[in-house]
């Protein structure tokens, strides 16, 4: 509930003008509620009417995206970018494609990543765009096809100076390429317009890793300086088994904890030994196979169908991976009831309110999403600076400077926490470091920009 006059207005405004957008209020709501402390102690944001600016995104691009299958048929799906805001650089955000996307979603992770992309401390706006297009059993040949077209409308938005996408759910390396070469085809230009790049072709090193390697820096440093602790010895589960999960699971395991469970969309399996990671890799990133396959292979592991159970596993730490609200209020108090005592977010919004509540309310570490998964973004950017200094750093240039980056947000999020007198409320104090950057550049950069 809203404490906060203004704020109560913004928030009823957002519902009436997006009515039938769940995901996208959902987001609003969560930022809007950590504000309260910050805009009554700062009347400029409500003078300058900034929150109703930041709610609407400057721009919303739909479009159609027709292609034709390996059958010859002709397909059509609907394609979106929403270039959310860009304050402080160029609009930055993935690309997804998932048959689950629709404007409400696409709208969520854009307003998402504005404040994601501000907690990195890089130049960076809010974008994020994708399709309703399922790459489930499509041939390379369809991808490939579909991509083009998907990118023959999109080059029309994007640049390196105005909105460079990247990767999410469903968009790897290969749709990366597959976009690429068609943007280069269409513009005769070679710049870092896309992230995510082939090694070959400007991309960075450790892009790949980073996200999943930079939600284990986060929640090392919050396990180092909030509870004393460490991943040492600890029981992990995660959810997904995509780019995310993958490099969670890695980094996790180096830092000497134990990896019992992953998922996809199908089930979980659950491997009481640790999780066998290069036979992980093998069935997802090589044979791009159901999960299944994981147990077929191990003797150790068993395989239950459905997500859900993934979280009543006894755990220490849970990291869900996967996607938005797969981790509901009856998952939060089965975690909890079986001594989980942190759980730091990989996937964009994969707590819902309630287990949020739940976590905040029995003292478990939660650290959200913008905070816990922005170095992808943060790795993005950096291949965004490579690119302009025509350069490639090594391997480990990159990944301390990941690790830089995530200390840097754990370290904003918590100060801004105690300025906001919620002390080690992350979430609140997230939302508020990435507002205080965007909105102050608003300000400064006048109504009628
Ligand atoms: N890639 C990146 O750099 C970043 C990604 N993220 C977020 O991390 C999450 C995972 O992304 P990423 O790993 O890149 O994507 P991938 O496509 O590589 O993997 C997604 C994983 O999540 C599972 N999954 C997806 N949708 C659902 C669903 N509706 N129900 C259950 N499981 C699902 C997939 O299972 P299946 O294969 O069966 O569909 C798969 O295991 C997303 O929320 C994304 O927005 C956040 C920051 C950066
Ligand atoms: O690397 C990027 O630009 C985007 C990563 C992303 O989509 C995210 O942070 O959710």
């Amino acid at each position: 509930m809203f404490k906060n006059d203004y704020l109560a207005r913004v928030y009823a405004q957002v519902e009436a003008r997006n009515p039938n957008e769940p995901e996208f209020l959902q987001a609003v709501r969560e930022v809007l509620e950590s504000l309260q402390t910050l805009v009554e102690k700062h009347p400029e944001y409500e003078k300058n009417g900034v929150l109703e600016r930041m709610v609407e995104p400057e721009r919303f691009i739909q479009f159609r995206v027709s292609w034709v299958d390996d059958a010859g048929k002709v397909q059509v799906n609907r394609g979106y970018r929403v270039q959310f805001n860009s304050a402080i650089g160029p609009y930055k955000g993935g690309l997804r494609l998932h048959p689950s996307v629709n404007a409400s979603v696409i709208k969520f992770l854009g307003f998402e990543q504005t404040f994601k992309n501000s907690l990195t401390g890089l130049p960076m706006g809010g974008g994020k765009g994708g399709s309703d297009f399922d790459p489930k059993g499509k041939s390379d040949a369809e991808i490939m096809r579909f991509c083009q077209s998907f990118m023959t409308e999109l080059s029309k938005h994007i640049g390196q100076f105005t909105d460079v996408p990247a990767g999410d759910i469903g968009v790897g390396g290969r749709e990366i390429g597959y976009m690429y070469g068609q943007y280069k085809r269409l513009r005769n230009e070679f710049t870092g317009v896309l992230t995510g790049k082939g090694l070959n072709w400007g991309g960075s090193l450790a892009r790949t890793e980073a996200t999943g390697y930079g939600l284990c820096y986060f929640t090392q440093e919050a396990l180092q300086c909030m509870r004393s602790d460490s991943f040492e010895g600890k029981t992990v589960v995660i959810s997904g088994s995509g780019n995310v999960a993958i490099y969670a699971c890695q980094k996790a395991t180096e830092l000497g904890a134990k990896v019992v469970a992953m998922s996809d969309s199908t089930g979980y399996v659950y491997d009481p030994n640790g999780i066998d990671l290069d036979l992980m890799k093998d069935i997802k990133e090589v044979r791009r196979a159901r999960i299944v396959e994981y147990a077929n292979a191990k003797e150790s592991a068993t395989f239950t169908e459905g997500c859900k159970g993934i979280w009543t596993i006894p755990c220490d730490i849970a990291l869900p991976c996967a996607t938005q609200n797969e981790l509901d209020g009856e998952s939060a108090k089965a975690l909890v009831a079986n001594g989980c005592t942190v759980v730091c977010e990989g996937a964009n919004m994969p707590s819902t309110p309630e287990a949020i509540e739940i976590f905040l309310a029995n003292n478990v570490l939660y650290g959200p999403a913008k905070a816990a998964n922005a170095g992808g973004v943060a790795t993005s950017g950096l291949e965004m600076s490579q690119n302009s200094l025509r350069l490639s750093w090594t391997f480990e240039e990159v990944d301390e400077r990941l690790k830089g980056i995530m200390k840097g947000i754990f370290h904003a999020a918590y100060d801004a926490s105690v300025a906001c007198d919620a002390p080690g409320n992350l979430m609140v104090g997230a939302n508020v470091a990435g507002f205080i950057k965007v909105a102050d550049s608003m300000i400064a950069q006048g109504i009628a920009y």
